[in-house]
């Protein structure tokens, strides 16, 4: 039987690199690669868009767009890294563990759009618990989150790296401050929040790896939740799923942890943590995962494998769970 065909387009950079690192040696797939000497040739890009069953676009916003507008071919699907169409009618939002129901639509969706890497977190973990309306969908949610550098794309690595300049390059940034980071708009709707949450992201130098936090003030809810409820709804929601695994409950008292934001780099998994201080009705939810992992390259080949219908052995070779 023929091989699907894969072409990455913008194989060059952060997250296509480790798209491609995933994905070459895998004997399930036929990888289609452009001459390098053509990277940023619109024609040869085109005739390869329209030759490929799966396109993997991991280009800057204005040139996934610009890629799509390129399509013909109405049997070439796409996958799309950036964060041009996460929110946009006629596109299925790749992230397979949002509810049951979303492995099906993306197995059988045309165009796919990746997820972005702060929202993975935030929506693993409120999605379930609006759901199952222990946070009403009114909550006025806010997100602390630290990312990796390798977040910021090649500019950005090159920069913390010594070899160039970037606003974001330093020890440690915060930003976003304006309150209109771009990631907003799919955390507010695939959590089913009715309000947009206040998003504060920092960057710090250490290269991949990333912790969102949201707090909750369990006293301020309409109705009465423990930390206890919350993460049960989570272990619960997540029973059974490959890439999603609840961490114990951490009751104040108990001891005192420490999250290392790099503990899952070079992996697929996304840890979820409930830590609460009952004595005050408090609760902080905490995503851990690999930005350029979960939170990009390893999200965009399960996506894949799904659209393909390729679910099985050989993802478990590279994604390192
Ligand atoms: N880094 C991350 O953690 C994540 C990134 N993403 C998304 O993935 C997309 C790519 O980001 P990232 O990999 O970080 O960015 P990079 O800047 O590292 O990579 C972008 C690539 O596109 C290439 N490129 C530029 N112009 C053209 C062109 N005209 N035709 C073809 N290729 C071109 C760049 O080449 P050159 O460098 O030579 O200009 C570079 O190789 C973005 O939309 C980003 O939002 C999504 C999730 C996480
Ligand atoms: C540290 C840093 O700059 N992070 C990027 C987001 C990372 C990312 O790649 O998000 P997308 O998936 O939406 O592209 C930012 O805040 O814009």
């Amino acid at each position: 039987m023929k091989k699907p065909t894969v072409f990455i387009d913008g194989e060059a950079g952060t997250t296509g690199l480790q798209i491609r690192a995933r994905l070459q040696h895998r004997s399930d797939i036929e990888l289609v690669s452009i001459d390098p000497a053509k990277r940023k040739d619109e024609d040869e890009r085109k005739r390869l868009l329209n030759a490929v069953d799966v396109a993997i676009l991991c280009l800057h916003d204005d040139l996934a767009k610009a890629a799509v507008g390129m399509l013909e071919n109405p049997e070439t699907r796409i996958l799309d890294a950036s964060s041009a169409h996460r929110v946009t009618e006629g596109w299925v939002y790749g992230f397979p563990e949002l509810t049951p129901a979303q492995p099906e639509h993306i197995r059988r969706a045309r165009l796919v759009s990746n997820p972005g890497c702060y929202p993975t977190g935030v929506i693993a973990l409120l999605r379930p618990l609006v759901d199952a309306g222990l946070l009403p969908a009114g909550l006025a949610a806010s997100v602390n989150a630290v990312s990796g550098y390798s977040g910021g794309g090649r500019q950005l690595i090159e920069a913390m790296e010594g070899r160039g300049e970037h606003r974001l390059a330093g020890d440690y940034r915060a930003y976003g401050l304006e309150l209109t980071h771009k990631h907003i708009p799919e955390m507010t709707l695939y959590s089913r929040l009715e309000h947009p949450p206040i998003f504060t992201p920092a960057v710090g130098r250490f290269r991949q790896g990333m912790l969102d936090f949201i707090p909750i003030h369990l006293w301020a809810l309409p109705q009465k939740v423990s930390g206890a409820e919350l993460h049960e709804a989570l272990v619960e929601r997540y029973r059974g799923q490959r890439f999603v695994r609840v961490m114990p409950l951490e009751t104040y008292g108990a001891h005192h942890p420490v999250l290392d934001p790099q503990a899952l780099n070079g992996t697929n998994m996304l840890e979820l943590f409930v830590f609460e201080n009952p004595a005050r009705e408090q609760a902080l939810l905490v995503a851990r995962f690999d930005n350029l992992g979960k939170g990009a390259s390893g999200a965009a080949v399960q996506n894949l494998d799904l659209m393909l219908g390729l679910e099985g052995p050989y993802t478990y070779e590279y994604f390192g769970d």
